[in-house]
């Protein structure tokens, strides 16, 4: 049975983040994920996981100034040094979280750059941060984006992702496959996953084509979990879905897999 995490950044956003922690474990959830923990000290967020005997399993590095259109700086040339520093604040807050794998953000590529730069980069910061990873047991995760989510993303299909993890090449380097982002790029997510095997790390769920709760759309998730339980996949599946109302209300879903 997959061991579903509650993402905090989408879910339960009708409270405020801190007791989103509560509203999870209440609904059932052992584990979350969410974009990013740097609004608040390492140790309150650890805090919070404890009282309500939660793991959290995923978070990003920084985005960036995201009011200037930036998704990540760790493809950028030139910022290595900004991109790094991030990389390494996410080491901190993963060793007080206890978390086992960050997603790294690659960079939004502007009109007119060079696309192999950002991937040379990139290649480069990912394999800093892998170094620095490794001697504490923590995975990185590479995550592609659909364009009508965040249009210019350096990873937009799943074999972009795999390209650089396989450029990489590195044992703590993974796919992050987010089912909502391939079935709108790449599709055929059962043979997709086939490919994948082996190289993705964690998963995120939503229905498409309205990311919404996985129970309704044109993926079916029941499918996918029984396929990924066959592969013997032992990873999270990330939640990370708008809810359609109050997001209590909308996990019947989540019943049968309490
Ligand atoms: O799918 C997403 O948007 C997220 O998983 C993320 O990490 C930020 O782009
Ligand atoms: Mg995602």
């Amino acid at each position: 049975m997959p061991k579903f995490a509650a993402n905090l950044t989408m879910m339960f956003n009708e409270l405020p983040f801190l007791d989103r922690f509560e509203a999870a474990a209440k609904a059932g959830f052992k584990y979350v994920e969410y974009l990013w923990p740097y609004e608040f000290p390492a140790a309150e967020l650890k805090a919070k996981l404890d009282q309500f005997g939660l793991k959290q399993v995923l978070f990003n590095t920084a985005a960036g100034d995201i009011s200037q259109g930036e998704w990540g700086l760790s493809a950028i040339p030139n910022r290595e040094a900004e991109a790094r520093r991030d990389i390494d604040q996410a080491l901190e807050y993963a060793l007080v979280l206890g978390c086992p794998t960050v997603h790294i953000m690659a960079a939004v590529v502007p009109e007119g750059e060079s696309r192999q730069a950002y991937k040379q980069t990139f290649v480069e910061n990912v394999r800093y941060a892998s170094e620095k990873f490794k001697p504490h047991g923590i995975n990185i995760c590479l995550e592609a984006l659909s364009p009508e989510v965040k249009p210019n993303y350096l990873l937009k299909s799943q074999f972009d992702t795999l390209e650089i993890v396989e450029w990489v090449d590195r044992d703590n380097v993974f796919v992050q496959l987010d089912y909502f982002h391939a079935q709108n790029v790449d599709g055929n997510l059962s043979r997709l996953t086939d490919r994948l095997r082996g190289k993705f790390c964690h998963i995120q769920i939503a229905s498409v084509p309205n990311r919404h709760e996985p129970d309704e759309g044109e993926i079916n998730y029941q499918y996918i979990f029984d396929k990924l339980d066959e592969m013997g996949y032992q990873g999270y599946v990330g939640c990370e879905y708008k809810p359609r109302g109050e997001t209590v209300a909308g996990l019947g879903w989540f019943e049968k897999y309490k």
